[in-house]
């Protein structure tokens, strides 16, 4: 007997699409099981102005094939130099979703992100006024913060003081993995929202790191101990509708990936919903995941669930995935979760 699930059709609310031969090669991946997903801003150069995301999305929608429905939720890239006035403009029209916060440095193409936070400080403000929720890429860059503490130190030293100081701004901790985020997001109240990505639910850092270095499974932030993995299970599982889906997947060619200074990103778009039921079914769950990948984040978003369905069915025998998808940049590498999956999209 065949098991089958099915859920309204699910959003991803953290995706990397990047530009040009990348989009046209990624878009359909996400678009095959997504009906809408929040866009990264992290071109170069980036995203900053409602104009940008405005020709972003045009280019987006343009590299959709034909008979594959879609809809990309644009965000701008906080800058030191971002207009309150632009940025509440682009909101108002329906273009921008939500503003992404990148500490400068913390990850891929975010050089010209914030350093000093006091300077953003009247577009948080704004942003607070109007509704508009902050994304944050929450890892602090201190050269003396060890990679595995910067998302708790950020937690202490850059978060809770924005929370504190701006009352009523609605915050996204993007692609969370440690337990310190978990415990912050139970403390708080549901102005907050964590995004989970598939993979940090899945790996744990011996994943990347034992019996040879696995470049594919290096991303930021970095997998962490198994104990955050666990934490982070829990937290997807829950039923907390403060928990949803943000993929993260962030597709580099493997040349980019498996070289001296690879970089950080796991391409997840191909074969998350197939994982995701793995994981919600390993957990006892299932009845779970329409929530955290369908109806949570339209909740927090203020956006309705989508009508539209998506059923998963589990099959007898270990579904093969594409290892790689080509494109005209070179081959990028599909994330293996290293076991056998038996869920895929029906
Ligand atoms: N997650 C990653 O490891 N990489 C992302 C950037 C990000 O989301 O931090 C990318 O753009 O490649
Ligand atoms: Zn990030
Ligand atoms: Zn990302």
């Amino acid at each position: 007997m065949t098991v089958q699930l099915t859920i309204p059709r699910p959003d991803d609310w953290h995706l990397h699409l990047r530009d040009g031969a990348m989009l046209q090669a990624v878009l359909p991946e996400t678009a095959r099981d997504f009906a809408r997903a929040i866009i990264m801003p992290n071109l170069v150069p980036p995203v900053v102005k409602g104009a940008d995301a405005a020709a972003y999305r045009d280019r987006i929608l343009a590299a959709l094939p034909d008979g594959m429905t879609f809809e990309p939720l644009m965000t701008l890239y906080l800058t030191e130099d971002t207009d309150p006035e632009d940025l509440a403009a682009a909101h108002a029209s329906g273009l921008v979703k939500a503003v992404k916060l990148y500490p400068a440095g913390a990850t891929t193409n975010s050089a010209s992100g914030v350093r000093d936070f006091d300077k953003v400080r009247p577009v948080l403000d704004k942003m607070a006024e109007i509704g508009l929720p902050l994304c944050t890429h929450g890892e602090v860059t201190d050269h003396d913060i060890d990679i595995f503490d910067r998302e708790a130190v950020f937690i202490d030293r850059v978060l809770d003081p924005i929370r504190r100081s701006t009352p009523g701004l609605r915050v996204v901790m993007e692609h969370i993995t440690t337990k310190n985020a978990v415990d912050y997001v139970a403390s708080q109240n549901k102005d907050l929202g964590a995004t989970i990505t598939t993979h940090h639910l899945i790996i744990n850092r011996n994943h990347i790191l034992v019996g040879g270095i696995k470049p594919h499974y290096y991303c930021l932030p970095v997998a962490k101990r198994e104990e955050h993995r666990l934490a982070l299970r829990a937290a997807a599982t829950s039923g907390d509708t403060r928990y949803f889906l943000g993929t993260d997947s962030a597709p580099h060619t493997d040349p980019n990936k498996l070289s001296e200074c690879g970089c950080a990103g796991c391409f997840t778009a191909p074969n998350t919903m197939p994982l995701l039921a793995h994981v919600f079914e390993e957990e006892n769950a299932l009845e779970k995941l329409a929530g955290f990948a369908s109806e949570n984040g339209p909740a927090f978003y203020r956006l309705p669930v989508n009508s539209e369905s998506l059923t998963l069915e589990k099959q007898a025998t270990p579904v093969v995935f594409p290892q790689k998808i080509e494109t005209q940049d070179g081959p990028v590498t599909v994330f293996d979760p290293g076991f056998d999956v038996f869920w895929k999209v029906a």
